[in-house]
């Protein structure tokens, strides 16, 4: 077996071929693919590949969980006020009865779900609700704390952190029992009766030797154990909330409501319960004991930690299988300004990016250069001619935003013609690309499908294909499939079939057998696509009408990296954001702004 000099003490004795060497699994130190990636010994196109393989591996890992946008809050509901120990005092009544007021309820917290709102950054991580108010004299009881609600974007999912995550904060009673570790039995009741109890001045020794105060502890005991059964009953079933849909109340809407009334805002999801308030010394009298001098105080708010998962909001989802040119795409849809990689092995795509694409009126979606033409390379071949123009001086005299628009205007004083990239921006829409999707990712296989949540909500969905493979149609159905493992009928949001790489069919030098088997392969492809791959017509809520009506999907040819025949596909885009906007009542959003502007 061959050693390196940076290997660790033997751990484990199987033995791994890792990258070409023969290892055993302990011999993989820590850091050990980077270090292996480093090796002087290796040519740059294999470390390279090592170090995409270790990239890929680390998300594979994940499960899925990394996709998303994603936090973690702790939370800590409202404690209950204090009850209050006082007697009644009037005039020539010396003796007055136990007057004390109870405490007032902690803050319950909701979580809402906002349309408005589009990232999880205003969720705090720490949300401490406010506490009850205490009971007073006079039989004053504490005011209640009004519910604390936390506002998610529309499309988070909430998630309760199990017990054995190292990541939750302990929960009210695992924080008390934590307190008093350590102590003496002794200290430990003291200090658990000081935290339940309130005593009329300097009388807890005296309270504490009378048998109605023991009985009463027993009492609060038995409360005690009661609650904590139930909670611990509540963490077998940790919250799941799956907010997709604005919340709203009946009161709200209902027009014939009398005038003035108040209006009911939707809460939310009730996440952590407030602690209850103390009781006064009203509550302890007794045949026996005609002046209580002992209240309760609050209890307190119950604490849970959530993860928070947010699925992103892209108006259009492109899925296809890896190398099928859906990051070209996206940089081609998007002037280049989506920051995805594109690559020529698998799996270039880790994670979903999604990027604006803005359209004229005039159809066009221009950004900084033409892009009828422009090519979108390769990443590293992109920075490598980025480079080069830097190192050449190219940047150095490039005019600047306000030096661009002065010439522009200079130019139309002189009667010029119009700059095309003068044009209003007349809609705009999103579109995610994702990691390639290929046959049983069901099964775990790939990247698995779990990075399909982010795209569950998007109104369209878009099929790429690499029209110069050997089978389009077989990744159409592939990908179908996988789609319809994932969420049974989601495959009804698809509207297009792209597809891609079109520039490598019967291009220029083609001969005409060349040609005349590239339009035999569109023919079947738009046949296929024709025949088997008819979607329901969906309403509002993305079922399929009662009708039962299907349409067939769009199929258009195009080359994303020559950026040719783009403008049909984000004409039919636009159409079916717009449409969907329309159906489920969603603004529009036509905006008029310049391009540059
Ligand atoms: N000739 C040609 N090549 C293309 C076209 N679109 C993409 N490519 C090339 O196909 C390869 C893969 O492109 P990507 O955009 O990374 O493919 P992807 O679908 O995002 O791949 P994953 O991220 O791995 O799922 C790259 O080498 C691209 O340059 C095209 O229209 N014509
Ligand atoms: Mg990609």
């Amino acid at each position: 077996m061959r050693c390196t000099p940076f290997l660790k003490p033997l751990r484990a004795h199987s033995v791994t071929i890792f990258a070409g060497r023969c290892y055993t699994t302990a011999a993989i130190p820590e850091a050990g693919p980077s270090k292996l990636a480093e090796s002087p010994s290796r040519s740059p196109a294999a470390q390279d590949e090592l170090r995409r393989k270790r990239r890929t591996d680390w998300k594979r890992r994940q499960n899925g969980q990394s996709f998303l946008d994603h936090t973690i809050i702790h939370i800590r509901a409202g404690n209950g006020g204090n009850g209050c120990v006082a007697f009644h005092r009037e005039l020539f009544k010396p003796y007055g009865p136990p007057s004390g007021g109870n405490g007032g309820r902690g803050a319950d917290v909701y979580i809402l779900p906002t349309p408005h709102l589009t990232t999880l950054s205003s969720v705090p991580n720490r949300i401490r609700a406010p506490h009850g108010g205490s009971g007073q004299g006079t039989w004053q009881n504490g005011r209640n704390a009004p519910p604390l609600i936390v506002r998610v974007p529309l499309g988070t999912i909430v998630r309760e952190l199990p017990r054995d995550d190292p990541r939750r904060h302990k929960d009210e009673y695992e924080a008390e029992a934590e307190d008093l570790q350590g102590l003496k039995p002794q200290e430990r009741r003291d200090k658990m009766r000081e935290r339940r109890w309130v005593h009329y001045p300097e009388w807890a020794e005296d309270n504490a030797q009378r048998e109605d105060f023991k009985h009463a502890e027993r009492v609060l005991f038995q409360q005690e154990r009661e609650r904590r059964r139930a909670r611990r009953m509540r963490a077998e079933n940790p919250i799941f909330l799956d907010l997709d849909k604005p919340e709203e109340t009946a009161e709200a809407e209902d027009p014939n409501a009398p005038l003035g009334h108040r209006r009911v805002e939707p809460m939310g999801h009730l996440v952590a319960q407030g602690g209850a308030g103390g009781v006064g010394n009203p509550a302890f009298l007794s045949p026996t004991n005609r002046s209580p001098k002992w209240a309760t105080r609050g209890y307190p708010g119950e604490r849970v930690s959530l993860a928070l998962e947010l699925k992103l909001l892209a108006d259009v989802g492109l899925v296809g299988m890896p190398n099928a040119g859906k990051s070209t795409l996206l940089r081609a849809l998007t002037g280049g300004r989506a920051r995805t990689e594109v690559a020529g092995y698998a799996f270039t795509t880790l994670n979903p990016v999604v990027g604006v694409v803005r359209v004229a009126a005039d159809g066009s979606f221009a950004f900084d250069g033409p892009t009828e033409g422009a090519v979108h390379d390769e990443t590293s071949v992109e920075e490598a001619r980025e480079r080069e123009l830097m190192v050449g001086g190219e940047f150095a005299d490039a005019l600047t935003r306000n030096q661009r628009r002065a010439l522009q205007d200079e130019a139309r004083e002189k009667g010029g013609e119009t700059d095309p990239y003068e044009l209003m921006e007349a809609f705009r829409f999103t579109v995610a690309d994702n990691p390639g999707l290929i046959e049983d990712a069901s099964a775990d296989v790939g990247l698995g499908h779990s990075f399909l949540r982010s795209i569950e909500r998007s109104h369209a969905l878009a099929y790429v294909v690499d029209l110069s493979g050997e089978a389009p149609w077989d990744e159409l159905r592939v990908l179908r499939e996988e789609l319809e493992r994932y969420k049974p009928g989601m495959s009804a949001n698809a509207r297009i079939v792209i597809a891609n790489k079109a520039d490598l069919l019967g291009g220029e030098g083609a001969s005409t057998e060349d040609v005349e088997e590239a339009k035999a392969k569109l023919g079947r492809l738009e046949r296929y696509v024709r025949e088997e791959m008819k979607v329901p017509v969906l309403d509002a809520e993305g079922n399929p009408v009662g009708s039962g009506e299907t349409r067939t999907l769009d199929l258009v040819p195009v080359s994303a990296k020559f950026s040719l025949n783009l403008r049909k596909v984000v004409g039919l885009m636009q159409g079916y954001v717009e449409e969907a906007r329309m159906r489920k009542g969603i603004d529009p959003g036509v905006v008029g702004r310049l391009f540059h502007s």
